[in-house]
This record gives structure tokens, C-alpha cells and sequence, in this order.
């Protein structure tokens, strides 16, 4: 028997932030190119997905686009919905207030995050007066202090005097973390939060995550390469290829009993998980997103592939509870057509 396939389920208001059909377009010299296609996934409210994919699949693009945060010129198609709220639909005022308050983002590089010149303390206060205009600057003074506590910073009063040079890495991205966390967002969108930190710090700073989803119930999107951080801290699993959703799933189902070939190229690119291990090349390489085969993106690289692999576009359909795959022959064997799926 065959389980309802459509890959769109509603959104509901167990949904913190969903992304529905979504299409990036990025402005070249000769016209523009489309980085994302069709992407469609939830984020449910206190959970958290990771998206995962070798360079250049499309990961930080999708979390742009999730807060528009797109490079000027961008063109954005399909639905992005927010605490109930469509993204795609605000205005600037109104995107302003959610991009202070509602979601905060952090990079993967915190010395860019910080301004070099201005104090960790000035920066923390502006951080939080930005996403409430009415906090005074004593009371932005305290809930920063209070805020760096929470993150794991000894002795906050001090080190709000500190300049971001006199601080490490591993306690400026806490320093970042806790910029975002004074705004009260619900959802904390990480971009490769761990990956310009050394292997001791970035286990420290995945376990500030974890235990902020815990005790501050935050949705939290991350993206990155590294499989350990996907399976310790995410709930959920999206797998991107070619600017293109390819799996989805909870995440120990994905990586258990992995659908998609590409999703298995991945994990046998990296058998052992090894912490702040970076997934290592499959052999080929990615396709050129202005020059995608007419068939599925994996195909050209997939042991797996057969005819209509390479002449039939492949399209991300569920094929059981919570699971969906773009692999056709997957997509077959389940019993599971298009033709369903648009029924
Ligand atoms: N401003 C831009 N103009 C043109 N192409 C871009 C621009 N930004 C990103 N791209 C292209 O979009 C594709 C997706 O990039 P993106 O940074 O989203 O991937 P990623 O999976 O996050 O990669 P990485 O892990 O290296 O950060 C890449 O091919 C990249 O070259």
C-alpha cells in the first residue's frame, strides 16, 4: 500500500518556519542564474534542521533566502512563512523588525559578525535595543550581561569592556550566539556556526545549541558539512544537491537508511563521523547550476543510475511518514508516481 506522497505537507502552527516551492534567481553579467529550485521543507517550532551538502549545493542560499537576506538583485519565487507569517510578502519596515527580533542569523566566521573598533558590550547593547526600541540602555546593560552568562562567558561585567581582537574564536562565536539571543528570537538560523573554530571548540559550541533548544525551546536552521554535528544536535535532515532538495527526513532515518544515492555517496564519503570532520569529495564533480543534465543533477555521478534517470527530471516526493526522496528509481520501487502525488 502506498502512503500519500505529495512533498508539501500544510503548514501548521507546529511549523516555526517552512520554505514552500522556493526559487533563487542571482543576477550575472550575461543574465541570471537560478542558485535554488523548488525548495520546500519545515522547520517544526523548538526543533532543528540541518541542511547538508558538499560546497556550492545550495545551503547558505537557502538560509538567505529563509530570512531574504539575498544579495541585491535577487529574485525569490515561491513561499516563505515565518511564525505564521509570510517572509516573501513584507515590507521593509516589516522585514526590519523580523530580521531584529523574530530570526537572528550567525555566521561562520564570528570576526566578521563583530565591528573590530566598537566594544563587545556596545555591540551586545545596540544588538538588543535593535529588536526592542523601548529597553533602556541599563536594562539592554543587564539583559547583555545576564546573556553572556547564559552563553558561558566568566566574568560578563569585564568582558563587555573587551574589544573583539582580545577575545578567541571559540568565546567570540558565544559572543555572536549571545547577540542574537538578546533580540528574544525564536528562530536562530547557523550558518557552518563550527567550522572556522578548532575541533575542542566546536564540540563546546554545538552543545551551547543544544542546550539552547532545550531551555529556550529555539528553532534552530543550521547548515553544514559535518555529519557529527548533524546527527548530535539535529532533529531533522535535509540533504541538498545542485541548488535542489534531494532528501528529507528525520535525521536518523536519513543517515540509518539513507534513500537518496547521493545522501549514501555522502555518508560513505565520511564513514567513520569523526567531529569537525569535513565530508570528503564524491568522485566527479557537482554540477555547474547554468548547465544542469536534463535528467536528475545526481545522475552523471550516481553507480545507480539508468535511462530515466538521465532523461526524466527527477521531483522530491514522499514516500513514507516524514521521508521524502528525489530519486526516481527509489521513488518506483516505493510504488510511488507523480501522477499520485499531484492527485
Ligand atoms: N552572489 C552570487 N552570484 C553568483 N553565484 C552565486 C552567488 N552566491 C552564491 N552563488 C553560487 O550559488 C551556488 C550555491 O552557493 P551557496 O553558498 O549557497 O552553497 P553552499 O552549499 O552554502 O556552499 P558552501 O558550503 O561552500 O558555503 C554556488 O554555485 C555559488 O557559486
Amino acid at each position: 500500500m502506498s502512503v500519500p506522497s505529495s512533498a508539501r505537507p500544510p503548514v501548521t502552527s507546529h511549523v516555526a518556519l517552512s520554505m514552500r516551492d522556493v526559487n533563487v534567481f542571482l543576477p550575472t553579467s550575461t543574465g541570471e542564474i537560478q542558485i535554488l529550485r523548488d525548495i520546500t521543507f519545515d522547520v517544526g517550532r523548538g526543533s532543528v534542521l540541518a541542511l547538508a551538502g558538499e560546497s556550492g549545493s545550495g545551503k547558505s542560499t537557502a538560509m538567505l533566502a529563509a530570512l531574504r537576506l539575498l544579495p541585491s538583485g535577487a529574485r525569490i519565487t515561491g513561499e516563505v512563512t515565518a511564525n505564521g507569517e509570510r517572509i516573501d510578502l513584507l515590507d521593509a519596515a516589516g522585514l526590519r523588525r523580523f530580521r531584529a527580533s523574530a530570526a537572528r542569523v550567525i555566521f561562520q566566521d564570528p570576526w566578521s559578525s563583530l565591528h573590530p573598533m566598537h566594544s563587545l558590550g556596545d555591540q551586545l547593547i545596540e544588538s538588543a535595543r535593535s529588536a526592542d526600541r523601548g529597553l533602556t540602555k541599563a536594562a539592554a546593560r543587564s539583559l547583555a550581561e545576564e546573556t553572556l552568562q547564559r552563553v558561558g562567558i566568566s566574568d560578563p561585567a569585564a568582558r563587555m569592556q573587551s574589544y573583539p581582537h582580545q577575545v578567541s574564536g571559540g568565546q567570540l562565536q558565544r559572543v555572536v550566539i549571545a547577540m542574537a539571543l538578546v533580540a528574544s528570537p525564536s528562530i536562530l538560523v547557523c550558518d557552518e556556526p563550527t567550522t572556522a573554530l578548532d575541533v575542542t571548540t566546536q564540540e563546546q559550541i554545538l552543545d551551547l545549541l543544544r542546550e539552547l533548544k532545550e531551555t529556550l525551546g529555539l528553532t534552530i536552521l543550521i547548515a553544514t558539512h559535518d555529519l557529527d554535528v548533524i546527527s548530535g544536535l539535529a532533529d531533522d535532515l535535509v540533504i541538498m544537491y545542485g541548488g535542489t532538495v534531494v532528501e528529507r527526513g528525520p535525521v536518523h532515518d536519513v543517515l540509518e537508511r539513507p534513500t537518496h544515492p547521493y545522501t549514501w555517496a555522502l555518508l560513505q564519503s565520511s564513514p567513520d563521523h569523526r567531529p569537525g570532520e569535513r565530508l570528503r569529495p564524491i568522485e566527479g564533480r557537482p554540477p555547474a547550476l547554468d548547465d544542469l543534465p536534463p535528467g536528475c543533477a545526481f545522475a552523471p555521478r550516481c553507480g545507480s543510475a539508468e535511462e530515466i534517470c538521465r532523461t526524466t527530471p527527477a521531483r522530491l516526493l514522499q514516500i513514507d511518514r516524514g521521508r521524502a526522496t528525489a530519486c526516481t528509481r527509489v521513488q518506483a520501487q516505493s510504488g510511488i508516481s507523480e501522477v499520485e502525488a499531484a492527485a
